[in-house]
């Protein structure tokens, strides 16, 4: 051998594995794989069975947050004292991923719970809030929503209208929310509007089901995302004490703060979504023979599976990184744009393939790939959409706001 060549500038490969391309799971910490675990049992063997017909009748199972709650799986990065798991957000996206890859409406429940309810209440209310409503959330006895779209404000929720006039000892609410996950069955309204008591500036509220004047009728027919149910939220003259205020936040920072570890988490969920399909594409491919051979042995079949065991792979270990800097704290929030974008188009993408790939059987809801690609179309287009995430990226690289 000559002299420059050692073992370790030439060292041995290892042999491949399909499913896990960059060994992920070797970058897991023993008590992640113990939480992914868990998320993964809970999800097959308590969701999977009845997906199908929640999708069909367009029904959500309020039980679900209860068993989900004894799990562990709300409020996964939210400290123990406060009934959360005191997890890392690595653990956090593990958890979405697993959801995930059985229904997106499911994940859906579960980050508006945590990450756009738990969490606002935690990092922005008082102690007083915390102990109230958390353990509560956390056990999934109470189920919660986070109303900031409107029918006029969307991707643009600084033009909200929904407005907060100080009153004695309280405030008054006034406005309405649109597509509000959770909302008709929910007992605790994070609502965000614009109060004159904070220089008009957006300021955060926790509302209890039962307020006079606060509502929340449900949208029906759907066609994505089906088995979470979405609603709106009517504020007609609601009022509440001073103690409904979320004090320690105001302007869009509250709400973005919020969307940012829910959005981190999406970027996981829609891997498992997609790799849901995946698989399902392979399995449909080898077993399905035509031409006198299986689908999968056919060139563009197999074009189409390493484009998505690509994309994954990349997709998870981008997730995976930023869930490492977020654990850190040295995660920005363009990064989770740019994965959150990423993955939800790459996800789509993907599913849609894997809907072409089945054939006929593949508009069949009983093969799954339809459900997962419908649900993307709506996971692609909440907290932030695809086009809004882009104009986040190119703002930051040209110093330029595009929006408006
Ligand atoms: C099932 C479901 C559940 C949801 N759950 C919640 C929830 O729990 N809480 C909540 O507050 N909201 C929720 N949403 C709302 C969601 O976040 C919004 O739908 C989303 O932010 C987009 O807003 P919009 O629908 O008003 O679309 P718009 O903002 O009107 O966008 C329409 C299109 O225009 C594009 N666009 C917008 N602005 C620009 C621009 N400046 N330049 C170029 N293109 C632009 C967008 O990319 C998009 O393609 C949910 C939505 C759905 C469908």
């Amino acid at each position: 051998m000559p002299k420059d060549i050692t073992p370790q500038s030439r060292p041995e490969l290892a042999s491949f594995n399909w499913e896990d391309p960059f060994l992920l799971e070797a970058q897991l910490e023993e008590d992640e794989r113990m939480i992914r675990d868990s998320a993964y049992a809970y999800a097959q063997e308590k969701l999977q069975p009845r997906v199908l017909k929640a999708y069909e009748t367009e029904t959500t199972d309020p039980e679900i947050f209860r068993e989900m709650g004894e799990m562990g799986l709300l409020g996964t990065t939210i400290p123990e004292e406060y009934g959360g798991l005191g997890g890392n957000y690595v653990s956090y996206g593990l958890v979405a991923r697993e959801v995930e890859r059985v229904d997106s409406g499911y994940r859906s429940m579960m980050s508006v719970q945590s990450s756009l309810v738990m969490y606002p209440i935690y990092a922005y209310g008082t102690e007083e809030q915390r102990q109230k409503y958390l353990p509560k959330l956390a056990s999934g006895e109470w189920i919660g929503c986070f109303g900031l779209t409107e029918p006029d404000a969307g991707s643009d929720p600084g033009s909200m209208k929904t407005t907060a006039k100080k009153t004695d000892g309280g405030y008054v609410l006034n406005g309405s929310k649109m597509w509000i996950s959770n909302a008709p069955i929910a007992d605790v309204f994070v609502v965000w509007a614009k109060s004159d008591a904070h220089d008009g500036k957006i300021k955060g509220f926790v509302l209890d089901k039962g307020t006079k004047g606060l509502s929340a009728p449900k949208i029906e027919n759907k066609a994505s995302l089906r088995a979470s149910i979405t609603g709106e939220i009517v504020l007609d003259n609601v009022e509440v004490s001073e103690e409904a205020l979320l004090p320690n936040v105001a302007g869009l920072k509250g709400p973005f703060g919020c969307l940012n570890r829910a959005r981190y988490g999406i970027a996981w969920g829609v891997m498992g979504a997609a790799e849901a399909c995946w698989h399902g594409a392979r399995q449909y491919g080898l077993d399905r023979k035509q031409f006198n051979r299986p689908l999968a042995q056919t060139q563009l079949f197999q074009l189409k599976l390493a484009n998505m065991q690509t994309e994954i792979t990349l997709g998870l270990q981008a997730a995976l990184r930023v869930g490492r800097l977020m654990d850190e704290a040295n995660a920005a929030p363009e990064m989770v744009s740019l994965i959150k974008r990423n993955n939800c188009g790459k996800a789509l993408e993907i599913a849609r393939h894997a809907r072409d790939m089945h054939g006929g059987n593949g508009i069949s809801l009983e093969f799954q790939v339809i459900r997962h690609m419908v649900n993307l179309e709506t996971v692609n287009t909440y907290e932030g959409t695809h086009d809004v995430h882009a104009l986040i990226l190119g703002r930051a690289q040209t110093g330029l706001q595009a929006f408006a």
